[in-house]
This record gives C-alpha cells, sequence and structure tokens, in this order.
C-alpha cells in the first residue's frame, strides 16, 4: 500500500482487529498541514470518548528524504514552528520517504533530526511510500492497549538536544513514588491549558505531545497519560505494577522550550505523595 502525506488513521467500527482481515475497516483522513491533522486527531478522539464506533489508531507522519531536512530546519520569520516539524512532532509514525532519492550521509543527518524532534514515533524507511499494512494499522496510539508498548518504548527514549535554537525536542524523565490523581491533573493543566510552566529562561514550555505511565496508588494497574495540544487523557492500562518492583513515574513530552529540570522537580514537588 502507498500512504499520502500527513495520514491520520481512524477505525469506522470495533470489531476491525487485524490489518489482513480487515481492510475495508479502516479509513485514512489525510491533511496537508499540522492544523487540520490536530484538529481532526482531536475529533476522533474526544468522539471515541463518547462511546462512538470509530477511534483513531494513531497519526502518520511522510517525510521526504530529499527536502525533509531543508524543511525541518526552516526557520521562519515570525519565530513560530515550522510545519513540518509540528507535522513530526505529532506522529506516532514517522514514514521516511523517497530514501533512493538521499545520500546515506544526509539520510544519517535527517533521522537524527527528527528522532530529537520526537523520540517516541516509530520511523519506518521507504521507497514509493510502499508499506506493509501490519506495520501501519493497529497502532492502538491513544487508547489503554499503548500501554503495552509504551512501557518498553519509554526505556529508549531519551531527551535530545534541539536541532535549532528554541526547536521542539523530546524530553524525558522518571521519578519513582506515587503521584497523587488531582495534582496530576494540575500538573498537566498547568503545562497545556494554563500555560503558565515556565523554562528556566523564563519561557513558557509549549506542548505538543504528551505520554506516560504513571502510578496512582489506589490502581493495581499502569496509569497512561497521553495529550495532544491542550487535550489529555488519563487511562488504567493492562499492565499491573509487579508486586516485587518499585511503582515509578515516567514522562515523555514533545514540545518546544521544554525544560526537564524544571518539569521533573515540578512533578516530584507537587504531584508525588509525600
Ligand atoms: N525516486 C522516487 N520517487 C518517488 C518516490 N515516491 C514518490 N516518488 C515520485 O515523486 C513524485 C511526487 O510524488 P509525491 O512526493 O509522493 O507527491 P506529493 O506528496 O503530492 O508531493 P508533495 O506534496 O510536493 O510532497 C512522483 O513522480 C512520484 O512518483 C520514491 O520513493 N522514490
Amino acid at each position: 500500500m502507498s500512504l499520502g502525506k500527513g495520514a491520520l488513521w481512524r477505525r469506522p467500527w470495533p470489531s476491525a482487529r487485524t490489518a489482513s482481515s480487515t481492510r475495508s475497516g479502516w479509513s485514512c483522513v489525510t491533511a496537508a498541514s499540522a492544523a487540520p491533522s490536530r484538529a481532526v486527531a482531536s475529533m476522533f478522539w474526544v468522539d471515541a470518548e463518547l462511546g462512538s464506533d470509530i477511534y483513531l489508531d494513531g497519526i502518520v507522519s511522510v517525510v521526504d528524504s530529499k527536502y525533509g531536512l531543508k524543511h525541518l530546519t526552516e526557520e521562519r520569520a515570525d519565530g513560530a514552528v515550522n510545519e513540518a516539524t509540528r507535522q513530526v512532532a505529532l506522529a506516532d509514525l514517522i514514514i521516511l520517504n523517497k530514501t533512493d532519492l538521499a545520500l546515506e550521509e544526509d539520510l544519517n543527518r535527517l533521522r537524527m533530526t527528527i528522532r530529537s524532534i520526537n523520540g517516541l514515533g516509530r520511523i519506518l524507511e521507504t521507497q514509493r511510500s510502499r508499506v506493509d499494512l501490519r506495520a501501519v494499522l493497529d497502532l492502538h496510539a491513544f487508547d489503554a492497549l499503548s500501554g503495552i508498548s509504551l512501557q518498553n518504548k519509554m526505556l529508549r527514549v531519551a531527551t535530545a538536544q534541539p536541532h535549532l535554537d528554541h526547536s521542539i525536542v523530546t524530553v524525558t524523565f522518571e521519578v519513582p513514588g506515587n503521584a497523587q490523581e488531582e495534582s496530576l491533573n494540575v500538573f498537566i493543566q498547568n503545562l497545556l491549558w494554563e500555560k503558565t510552566v515556565r523554562s528556566k529562561a523564563g519561557q513558557c514550555m509549549e506542548v505538543i505531545r504528551l505520554k506516560g505511565l504513571v502510578s496512582l496508588r489506589d490502581k493495581p494497574h499502569q496509569v497512561i497519560v497521553q495529550g495532544v495540544h491542550e487535550l489529555y487523557d488519563l487511562e488504567e492500562t493492562p499492565v499491573s505494577w509487579a508486586s516485587n518492583s518499585a511503582r515509578t513515574n515516567r514522562l515523555v513530552f514533545i514540545g518546544r522550550n521544554l525544560d526537564k529540570e524544571v518539569l521533573q522537580q515540578l512533578f516530584a514537588t507537587t504531584v508525588l505523595e509525600a
């Protein structure tokens, strides 16, 4: 199958479980820029919460190997984050297409740049956007099932250096202990809604994507935290805490002006149980 740019997947009915048996059960909504991707993602995500029979499976961005680096490093006159970077930041799956047209050295720089922006999304390299459907369907990027794969993925995510000053970057931290649900909500709302959390340099932190696995005392299972711009959700996963291992909270943020130390300290002092 060949994928278009800025593709977003949704599943029209829940019984459509596997890619092979249900190709007709999937729809792909394409968007040429991050603004509609974000709007559509928000719409389907909220819609699923309302009990609809469609749900958002994941966000896919296609990057052109030949011009990707140019697009990702473009600085806008108004200082805003450029469109290509926003799309990569939002994605659960990044398809790096036209790899035959780029030199290996340039491809490596592009891979590193994509990784520094989005340390969580999977990168799939293609030519003519040919992909194995099993790699793009059933991403479960927005449901509690993603907690299972997220646990392993998060262990491999590292806080990255931005590829440009003030560009979008992935930041991650882990704090052991139990989080208080109400305080966790306040922490997330201050970040996503109130935008009152600032870096040490005094810049407002702007979060585009947020994922985490946290421990709430009364919950026997890990709780997944998901955020896309202003929308967020907490949901218990099927993964239970092992009785012989310490409970912990691991969060990954993708956004601008993110200050790992400030975020980690704020979480430790305002969200963790005393
Ligand atoms: N060599 C090569 N050419 C490709 C590949 N994928 C697409 N093309 C060709 O590139 C041209 C433009 O295709 P796309 O980039 O997919 O089209 P598009 O998404 O509408 O183009 P943009 O919106 O400008 O990115 C077409 O002639 C395709 O056949 C690839 O992997 N390798």
